[in-house]
């Protein structure tokens, strides 16, 4: 049977690849930073720049006509999945740590049809890894397979977290509380990149045991999602169903016994969904 997406995650990774080139070249010059949702709610003429350079090269090769595109910077098409081919993309994740040099700077982009993931790829362009992964065929970092960590015990495990952008008392309260239950149970340690996907792909490489965060958008999760699944891991709600891509929360962890074990310290918070529908409880 005709494979129709593997020209296209082959074309992904080349765009990210150039991409990432993009911003380890970009100079002070562009990082001139604006802020959004909050005054740490960072964005760059980079995040912009890099994401109409994948999205011209997405529209060049496949056309505007069938495929919708979902980005961090632009989201032309409102972040509502249909059955349509879907690129989700970040150009920058991690533009706090690109405004300050803090090496761990990832482009994110994402790929669904009928509403599936299909494919993801991470390129985290600092460190120069590349990590990929096609539903059923596995996951990869540089072409050499990635399996989650076997760890079972959460008392030796390590556990990722970030605190986000919102700095609402009430949130920063429950964001700390989660953590400092979850240091003290206790875990090997807690760390952060300060990038979603590079976190996701850290627990696809076995290099930590789980991720979860709350405030995170579907562009920021969708490609590490492929990639955790396909390296063995778990993906749930936070509250411990079944994920959902346009939630803004997740947990994704190497077992259900670790992924369970830290659901149970997580104190929930209401974050509005990508796609406007009611946030469940
Ligand atoms: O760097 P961006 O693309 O904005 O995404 C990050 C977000 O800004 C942070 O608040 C989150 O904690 C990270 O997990 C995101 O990757
Ligand atoms: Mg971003």
């Amino acid at each position: 049977m005709e494979d129709k997406w593997q020209e296209a995650y082959e074309f992904a990774v080349e765009v990210a690849r150039k991409a990432g080139a993009e911003i380890r070249k970009a100079g002070d010059s562009e990082i001139k930073v604006n802020t959004k949702s909050s005054s740490v709610d960072l964005v760059t003429q980079t995040d912009q720049r890099v994401e109409k350079i994948i999205f011209s090269a997405l529209k060049g090769k496949f056309g505007e006509g069938c495929h919708r595109f979902i980005g961090e910077e632009s989201t032309v098409d409102s972040c509502v999945l249909t059955d349509k081919p879907t690129w989700i993309i970040d150009p920058v994740d991690g533009t706090t740590n690109f405004v300050h040099g803090f090496p761990f700077v990832a482009v994110s982009i994402a790929f669904a049809v009928n509403k599936e993931l299909e494919f993801g790829v991470v390129y985290s362009c600092m460190e120069d890894k590349m990590y990929k992964a096609r539903r059923g065929q596995g996951a990869f970092c540089d072409d050499e397979p990635i399996y989650v960590s076997d760890v079972k015990e959460i008392k030796k495990s390590i556990i990722i977290s970030e605190h986000g952008t919102d700095r609402s008392p009430e949130k920063v309260k429950k964001i700390f509380s989660t953590m400092q239950k979850i240091l003290c149970i206790p875990v090997h340690g807690l760390r952060g990149s300060g990038t979603a996907a590079t976190n996701m792909c850290l627990v696809a490489c076995g290099a930590v045991e789980a991720f979860f965060e709350i405030g995170i958008h579907c562009w920021d999760i969708a490609a590490g999602a492929v990639i955790v699944r396909e390296a063995g891991g778990i993906i749930l709600d936070v509250n411990g169903g079944p994920f959902d891509l346009m939630s803004r929360r997740m947990v994704s962890a190497n077992n259900e016994i670790i992924a369970n074990r830290i659901i149970k310290e997580i104190e929930i918070f209401p974050s509005p969904r990508d796609d406007g529908k009611p946030q469940l409880e």
